[in-house]
């Protein structure tokens, strides 16, 4: 009998910035890094073309920065610096795990990442490589879950994996109401419109427009990524 195959060959993985905190208060958990790339790894030995969008969060939000008195734009180009961190702590975490990575960022900032051309991107996924898209979309008012919906439709992506903190989409955010209950599966059009906060009502509305489905599952869960891609029951599904 043959071994069981992966039902996805390209995917979208947004990162949580939060996550990768671990139990710290900011910035990066290196233990936790470490564990989350493993996770990664894993999936692109087996032929899995990954490319990953990593959020900001453990760093700088750009609304924290506006609530605080700063012009928004201003803060939200912090929020994207923040991003390029973070692909560069992981960049080097899958190089010391053996998988190679190329960080590309939507930000010109050339003597430390590469820019983000498209073709470049889809060339390093056929060769294996894990692609990093660092800085988001690149523009303000924008957050990185609509850079992976972005990124994600460009890039062919079968599926945008939502890989946070919690273990799926709730009715309401689980972290404030212990009575929220998980839905297994649910419409782009019921998430908006009941404006759960686990992603934007941009990326919702995206993916809706390019039929690109989004799963949301816990990267704090160990193995669960890999159950994903082999198409085991994990997390949240949102489709059309
Ligand atoms: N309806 C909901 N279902 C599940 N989680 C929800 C919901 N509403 C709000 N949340 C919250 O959304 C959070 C997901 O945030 P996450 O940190 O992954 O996103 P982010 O803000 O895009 O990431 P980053 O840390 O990269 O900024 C969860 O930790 C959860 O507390
Ligand atoms: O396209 C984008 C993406 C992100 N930002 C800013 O970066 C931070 C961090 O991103 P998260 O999605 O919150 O992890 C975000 O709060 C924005 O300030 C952006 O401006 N444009």
């Amino acid at each position: 009998m043959s071994a069981p195959q992966p039902v996805h060959q390209r995917i979208l993985l947004k990162l949580s910035g939060e996550a990768l905190m671990g139990d710290d208060a900011f910035g990066i958990n290196q233990a936790t890094i470490e564990r989350m790339v493993a996770e990664v790894a894993e999936v692109a030995r087996i032929g899995v073309q990954v490319a990953v969008v990593i959020g900001g969060g453990n760093i700088f939000r750009g609304i924290a920065g506006g609530s605080a008195g700063m012009d928004r734009a201003t803060a939200d180009y912090m929020g994207m610096l923040a991003t390029v961190m973070n692909a560069l702590a992981l960049a080097d975490a899958m190089g010391k795990q053996g998988v190679t990575a190329r960080v590309m960022s939507a930000i010109d900032i050339q003597q430390v990442v590469e820019p983000y051309v498209r073709p470049k991107a889809l060339q390093y996924l056929e060769e294996g490589k894990v692609v990093i898209f660092a800085a988001g979309t690149g523009n303000p008012f924008f957050t990185t879950d609509t850079a992976a919906s972005l990124r994600g439709a460009e890039i062919g992506a079968e599926v945008v994996l939502k890989a946070t903190k919690v273990d799926g989409v709730y009715t309401a955010d689980p972290m404030k109401d212990p009575t929220a209950t998980r839905y297994t599966r649910l419409s782009f059009d019921e998430a908006i419109g009941r404006h759960l906060g686990i992603m934007d009502a941009t990326a919702f509305a995206l993916c809706r427009d390019q039929k690109l489905p989004i799963r949301v599952f816990s990267i704090v869960k160990p193995g669960a990524l890999m159950r994903v891609v082999m198409g085991e029951d994990e997390g949240t599904l949102v489709t059309a």
